[in-house]
C-alpha cells in the first residue's frame, strides 16, 4: 500500500512525524508538507505565486518534499506532478487541535484530505483534540494505523473522505469509536484590535469555542465524551431539497423572472 502523508501545521509539527513513524509499519510512504504553519487555510490553492518544492530525507519516507504552499497545494502537486506511483490513500494530519463540526470548513487538514478525494484517492483527515505542542500524538497515530490496516484498507471507495478526531486522553481512557455526523462548533470570535507605529489598526483572530453541540450523534459530542469520532464526509454540496422545490415551482419561477420559455 502506498500512502501520501500531508498536514497543515507544517513540516516542523510533531503530529505529522508521529503519523509517518506509525504508518511506515504498514505502507510505503510519500510525504508532502507545507514549509510553515498553514492552519485555517481551508481549500485554498496558490494561483498567482510559484510553489517552491524542496526534497527532504526522512527515515520513514520513500520520497518527501517541503513546499511553499497550502495543504491543498501539497496534495495537488504530489498527485499531479511529484509522485509517479499510484497512491492508494491520502492521510492528512495529525492536526494540533480538533477539527469538529463546522471547523471542517476552515481546516487545511480536512481540505488536504478532501483534495485527495477530488483527485480520486480515498482519504483520511486526523486531528488530536489538543493544542498543547508537547502532547503525545502516538496514540492517535496508532488508532489511524489500526483503522487503516484492520478496517478500511481495500474497503474505502474512491469517493470516501473520513474525518477522524481523537480525544487527548490516554488509550486506557478512550471509551471506543463512534461513527458520527458533523456537529456545530460556535466560536467567540475575539478579534483583538491593535495599532502599528504609524497608527494603522490591525486585528488578530483569537477567541475560542463558545458553545459545543450537544447532539448525541455528533462528532463534537463523541470527542467530548471520550470517544474517537469517525465522520464520513461527502463533497457533494448540492441542496437536493431546494432543487425539488425549484422544479415544483419552475413555471411560476420563470414567469416571475419574466423569461418566456422557448
Ligand atoms: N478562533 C477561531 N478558530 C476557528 C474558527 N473556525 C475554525 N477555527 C479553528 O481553526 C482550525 C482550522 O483547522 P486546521 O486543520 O486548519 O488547523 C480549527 O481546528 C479550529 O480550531 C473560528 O471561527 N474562530
Amino acid at each position: 500500500m502506498k500512502i501520501l502523508v500531508t498536514n497543515d501545521d507544517g513540516i516542523h509539527a510533531r503530529g505529522i512525524h508521529a503519523l509517518t513513524k506509525e504508518l511506515s509499519n504498514i505502507a510505503e510512504l510519500y510525504l508532502v508538507s507545507p514549509d510553515r504553519e498553514r492552519s485555517g487555510t481551508g481549500h485554498s490553492i496558490t494561483v498567482y505565486d510559484p510553489i517552491k518544492a524542496v526534497n527532504i530525507d526522512l527515515p520513514e519516507v520513500k520520497k518527501g518534499w517541503v513546499i511553499g504552499g497550502t495543504p491543498v497545494d501539497c496534495v495537488k502537486l504530489a498527485l499531479c506532478r511529484l509522485i509517479e506511483d499510484d497512491i492508494d490513500l491520502v492521510v492528512s494530519g495529525i492536526n494540533h487541535g480538533a477539527n469538529l463540526g463546522t471547523d471542517v470548513l476552515y481546516s487545511g487538514t480536512v481540505s488536504a484530505a478532501a483534495e485527495g478525494v477530488v483527485m480520486g484517492v480515498p482519504s483520511i483527515a486526523v486531528s488530536l483534540d489538543s493544542f498543547e505542542p508537547e502532547k503525545d500524538f502516538s496514540i492517535a497515530a496508532k488508532i489511524v494505523k489500526n483503522l487503516i490496516q484492520k478496517v478500511f484498507y481495500n474497503k474505502l471507495e474512491k469517493t470516501n473522505l473520513l474525518n477522524i478526531n481523537v480525544p487527548a486522553i490516554s488509550s486506557e481512557e478512550i471509551k471506543g469509536v463512534h461513527i458520527t455526523k458533523l456537529g456545530v462548533r460556535n466560536y467567540d470570535n475575539l478579534f483583538e484590535e491593535r495599532e502599528d507605529p504609524r497608527g494603522n489598526k490591525y486585528y488578530w483572530l483569537g477567541g475560542g469555542v463558545k458553545k459545543e453541540d450537544q447532539e448525541k450523534d455528533s462528532d463534537v459530542h463523541a470527542v467530548q465524551k471520550g470517544y474517537v469520532s469517525i465522520t464520513p464526509i461527502n463533497l457533494d454540496l448540492t441542496d437536493y431539497n431546494l432543487i425539488n422545490q425549484f422544479k415544483d415551482n419552475y413555471t411560476d419561477l420563470i414567469n416571475k423572472l419574466g423569461f418566456e420559455e422557448n
